[in-house]
């Protein structure tokens, strides 16, 4: 912790700037975009690769989630990060932590509302890390992009005046959304997994084809979704900023379809843009 102070310290007494791009580890070329571009608009970059407890309920994965320490440093440099930051959990939240932060508008549908208490664990782990980086830059994935919508509301409420930079979702070649969550996929369901993309990309066909009901939008999806046999857990089309539920979308009005669902036991998300 004193060593990442005194990094930060160190680049910003140089005049230099610096990147952060916080992670939860077993990394892909989704968070290697985000480290590349990182690179691009600052000095340094530093990436964090912590398993945030506070962000995972009772009955989520946090026991099992993945973990490959050797081979995410040997990617972090390959992406040209400078500094990695691994805290124990009782770093972040030592005996006596008591602050949380809660976005109380964004956090609410959505994942918020199927992964009670999810948001606030992630705004609280944001919030400590650019309060202990103090970066002028930070990137995050679209791929969470409600996250990425409660992390600019934060950074905008708490005036901690971080450039919020929001990455493209990187996919595997067949359209799946890269996730560390995939590994838990069998190879069955690696194929059935592919039923989100493609049911997004149909709605998208649908809305340039003139249809801009959402009912239609979100049972070209639905479609997928059964006959690839996945559970929804929620398909919504909503305002690309404030995430509430739109009835219809039309052409260059910034919406976003978004999508979770379960393949056997793997809960996996993405979303599109559509308008705008
Ligand atoms: N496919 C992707 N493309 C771009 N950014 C991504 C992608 N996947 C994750 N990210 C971003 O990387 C950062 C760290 O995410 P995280 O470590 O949770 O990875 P993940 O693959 O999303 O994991 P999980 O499977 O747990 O959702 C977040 O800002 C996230 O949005
Ligand atoms: C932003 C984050 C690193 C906070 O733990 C996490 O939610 C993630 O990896 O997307
Ligand atoms: N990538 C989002 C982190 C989570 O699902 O907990």
């Amino acid at each position: 912790m004193a060593e990442v102070k005194a990094w930060g310290a160190a680049l910003r007494r140089d005049g230099r700037t610096l990147a952060l791009v916080p992670t939860m580890g077993y990394l892909h070329e989704g968070h290697l975009s985000l480290m590349r571009e990182g690179r691009r608009r600052a000095d340094g970059v530093a990436t964090s690769i912590f398993v945030n407890p506070t962000q995972f309920g009772p009955k989520e994965d946090l026991s099992r989630y993945p973990r490959d320490w050797e081979g995410d440093l040997a990617r972090c440099a390959s992406a040209g990060v400078d500094a990695v930051f691994a805290p124990e959990p009782s770093v972040m939240y030592p005996p006596g932590y008591e602050t949380y932060v809660e976005v109380t508008e964004v956090s609410q549908g959505l994942c918020g509302a199927r992964r009670p208490g999810h948001f606030r664990g992630v705004a609280t782990i944001v919030t400590q890390l650019l309060c202990l980086f103090r970066p002028e830059v930070a990137l995050f994935g679209e791929k969470d992009y409600q996250q990425l919508q409660v992390i600019r509301a934060l950074n905008r409420d708490l005036h901690l005046g971080v450039d919020i930079v929001g990455m493209p979702t990187v996919r595997e070649p067949d359209g799946l959304a890269m996730s560390s969550r995939n590994a838990y996929l069998s190879p069955d369901e690696r194929k059935r997994a592919l039923a989100i993309s493609r049911g997004l990309g149909k709605a998208q066909a649908l809305f340039r084809a003139g249809t801009g009901e959402a009912p239609a939008l979100l049972e070209a999806i639905r479609e997928e979704l059964r006959a690839a046999d996945l559970r929804e857990d929620y398909v919504e089309l909503v305002d690309a900023e404030r995430l509430t539920p739109l009835a219809s979308v039309r052409p260059g009005q910034p919406a976003r379809l978004l999508v979770a669902a379960f393949c056997g036991a793997t809960r996996l998300i993405d979303n599109q843009p559509l308008g705008g």
